[in-house]
């Protein structure tokens, strides 16, 4: 199996794995070539404005709306939806020891982790903060969610995300984004581990750019959407989905990765973050992270994203006079945060590849004390921070973590220590 790739995001593009399995100047034929069912996938409303507005067209070997009712999963024991209202939401500071890699043979599904979110599914809103660690990879089953588009960061282990409209290679410091109902199987190549923002809400987009002009940051050449591929295989297959914050399960007697051909501007995409265009400051003082967003996710209130996917990627640090690394801060959006590979800045120790810390709303956080004492200090020649990609959910809602999160001996019970030791400010007299 190969996979190849448009270049660009959200582009209209047309896509055929048999020559000839594309309806050419019409969308629903009387008859599709090869018998193939024509079947559209909305992402928006049919009736949002043109420039927003998501959808493909699938022809597909049967139709998707040919399987027996589904019932209740019962695996995948950990994921969550929201409303997420298992435990009061903490306005502590929290932080997670990376999520260990199963020691039972455990697939995508069922190593799915839910640290917690914020909105509700019911009302399309929000978004749910997920870990995966896995082990093994899905056989004779596919899954997707009803509730949310997914955008998946492996941090360890190669993925190969198998979908109904192509195929995604995502190494860590990728990331893919896999459209609200498009069904897909992942496989691993070995132990592995990464993070997913389920968003509820308006689809990920990439942001207004203002000043900036018409280039920088993710530049939409470089998101790579998938081609069309299928596989024509009768053999029973589990299509597991979540809808509603629930799991259900249905069995085919055929694989549902049989889309021959498909055309329209809504796909699995994956995009490479050693591709985005970091901008920073050449002057003086450290900007808000914002300048670091590679997708957003608007809410209702322009600017003002229901979640931003922000990276802290390997950069030049040259301002003057500065105090370079994230100053402290308490900011109206909340904040979760993860770590692909190497080290952040804000932090000497304890945020580790593979864990995770959540900042909410007006809850005071930022350097702890041994990088502010190394900043203080720092000889400010200018310095490539290397060998490191953090991220961040950033949301307009406080993200309210789950049971699970909120008891597990994952989470650092001294975190608070990060930040307990500054000395006190000298007055002259
Ligand atoms: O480390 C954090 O808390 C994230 C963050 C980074 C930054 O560069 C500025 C503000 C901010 O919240
Ligand atoms: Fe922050």
């Amino acid at each position: 199996m190969t996979s190849h790739y448009l270049p660009g995001f959200a582009n209209h593009v047309s896509t055929e794995a048999v020559p000839g399995a594309l309806p050419i100047g019409r969308n629903s034929p009387q008859k599709v070539p090869f018998g193939l069912y024509a079947e559209q996938l909305s992402g928006t409303a049919f009736t949002v404005p043109r420039a927003e507005n998501r959808r493909s067209w699938l022809y597909r070997m049967r139709p998707t709306a040919n399987h027996a009712p589904f019932a209740r999963y019962e695996g995948a024991k950990l994921l969550r939806s929201g409303p997420f209202d298992e435990v009061p939401p903490s306005p502590n500071r929290l932080r997670w020891d990376p999520l260990p890699i199963p020691s039972e043979p455990t697939d995508f599904v069922d190593g799915l982790f839910t640290y917690g979110g914020n909105g509700d599914v019911a009302s399309g809103d929000g978004c749910g903060i997920h870990l995966y660690a896995a082990n093994r990879s899905m056989r004779d089953r596919v899954f997707f969610s009803a509730d949310g588009e997914m955008l998946i960061l492996p941090q360890q282990g190669n993925l190969r995300i198998v979908t109904e409209m192509g195929v995604l290679d995502l190494p860590p410091r990728h990331v893919a984004l896999i459209p609200r109902g498009v069904r897909f199987r992942v496989e691993v190549d070995g132990p592995s581990r990464g993070y997913v923002c389920e968003n509820y809400g308006h689809l990920f987009r990439l942001p207004d750019l203002g000043p900036i002009g018409a280039n920088g940051l993710a530049n939409p050449r470089d998101f790579e959407t998938s081609v069309a591929w299928f596989e024509d295989r009768d053999e029973p297959t589990e299509v597991i989905q979540k809808f509603q914050g629930r799991l259900w399960t249905t069995t085919l007697d055929h694989s549902p990765l049989d889309v021959v051909a498909w055309h329209g501007n809504l796909a699995p995409c994956r995009y490479d973050l050693a591709r985005f265009n970091t901008i920073n400051t050449v002057s003086f003082d450290h900007p808000d992270p914002s300048i670091f967003t590679v997708l957003t996710s608007p809410s209702d209130t322009p600017g003002t994203a229901n979640v931003d996917f922000v990276i802290f990627p390997p950069r030049w640090m040259v301002a003057e006079g500065t105090f370079r690394p994230p100053w402290f801060h308490r900011n109206v959006m909340s904040e979760y945060m993860g770590l692909i590979e190497g080290a952040y800045d804000a932090k000497e120790g304890g945020f580790a590849p593979g864990g995770g810390s959540l900042h909410n709303q007006m809850n005071g956080h930022g350097p702890d004390v041994a990088s502010y004492e190394k900043a203080v200090d720092a000889d400010l020649k200018p310095h490539k921070i290397e060998n490191t990609m953090a991220f961040m959910f950033e949301s307009r809602r406080v993200i309210r973590p789950t049971r699970w999160a909120s008891e597990t001996p994952l989470l650092q019970s001294d975190y608070d220590e990060a930040w307990s030791g500054f000395e006190k400010a000298r007055l002259p007299r």
